[in-house]
């Protein structure tokens, strides 16, 4: 069996000893060569977590490995894009790339970081403190992906790129993916971007997963079902339910067979994460871990 790009029991972190917990109890797996998205409302939990898995953050409680070590040992193999795209402002585009082969030897891909600053049509020579903040967040993806890394950990990475830099830079992102079997792992608040490009999902609420799997999985064991308003939806699980009229639309996880006179239909991806995020109180799903227990 393949070592897992990240294994995750019970992990806890909390900022201090009096704070609320930013994560709790958050046990998932990702098996290598996938794209993830992590996505939840503000606050959640996911910079946290990305945090603690490229190891710049000690976690409080729990267990994670990353590419089979612990995450200080596996940071030379992870490339990581942090949401403020942490650059040295006084340095040029070409020194920063520079600087990033001279801390990368042996796996630097200058072609490939030449190519991604060459389709933003930068100056090499250009300070990064003059860059817009989607021209910095290319020189960070730049760097990150030209480290040739394992595993690649991006927070936000498109939020503040143009529709056209975001499908070029998607497009970088998946060539990766597929030429290499680099697992990446994306943080995002739009969910419709995602749905092309990622096939597992990792939903965070208030600090714990709430979905965790193969978005195709995950989309299988729900439903999507429009039924009477005086229906009893017994026994199948029910993540959201909304009456209008004398219809009942809800979104289920079918513990058997549905009846037959049921209208049905297969949820969005879309229309999943936001019924989890609407009723924070359905119960967590992890189908692909239901499935290897
Ligand atoms: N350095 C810190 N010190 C104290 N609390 C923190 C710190 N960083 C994050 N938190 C808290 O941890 C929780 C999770 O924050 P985190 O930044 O991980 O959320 P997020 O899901 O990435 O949010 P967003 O979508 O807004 O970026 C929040 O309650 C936040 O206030």
């Amino acid at each position: 069996m393949t070592v897992p790009a990240i294994e995750a029991d019970a992990l806890g972190k909390r900022f201090g000893r009096r704070a609320a917990w930013a994560l709790r109890d958050c046990s998932f797996r990702l098996p290598a060569g996938r794209v993830c998205a992590v996505v939840g409302p503000n606050g959640a939990g996911k910079s946290t977590l990305l945090a603690i898995t490229a190891g710049l953050l000690a976690h409080t409680e729990g267990t994670i490995a990353v590419l089979g070590t612990d995450p200080a040992s596996a940071r030379s193999r992870v490339g990581f894009v942090d949401q403020d795209k942490p650059l040295y402002p006084q340095l040029s585009i070409a020194e920063t790339l520079r600087m990033g082969a001279d801390l990368n030897p042996g796996r630097w891909d200058t072609d490939t970081a030449e190519r991604i600053v060459a389709g933003g049509d930068l100056d090499p020579g250009k300070r990064i403190r003059s860059l817009s903040g989607g021209q910095r967040t290319r020189v960070a993806l730049a760097l990150a992906l030209a480290k040739r890394p394992e595993l690649l950990l991006l927070d936000e990475p498109m939020a503040d790129l143009d529709p056209l830099a975001r499908h070029e830079l998607m497009g970088v992102l998946m060539g990766q993916a597929a030429e290499h079997g680099t697992t990446i792992v994306m943080s995002s608040h739009v969910v419709a971007e995602l749905e092309d490009s990622c096939d597992h999902l990792l939903l965070i609420g208030g600090g714990r997963v709430r979905l965790a799997g193969e978005i195709d999985d995950l989309l299988a064991a729900h439903t999507r079902v429009s039924v009477p308003a005086d229906t009893d939806l017994a026994p199948h699980d029910v993540v959201e339910s909304r009456t209008a009229g004398r219809q009942l639309s809800a979104l289920v996880r079918p513990a058997g067979p549905l009846p037959a006179d049921w209208r049905t239909g297969p949820p969005s991806l879309e229309d999943l994460v936001l019924s989890y995020l609407r009723n924070p109180e359905a119960l967590a799903a992890h189908p692909t871990t239901e499935a290897a227990a």
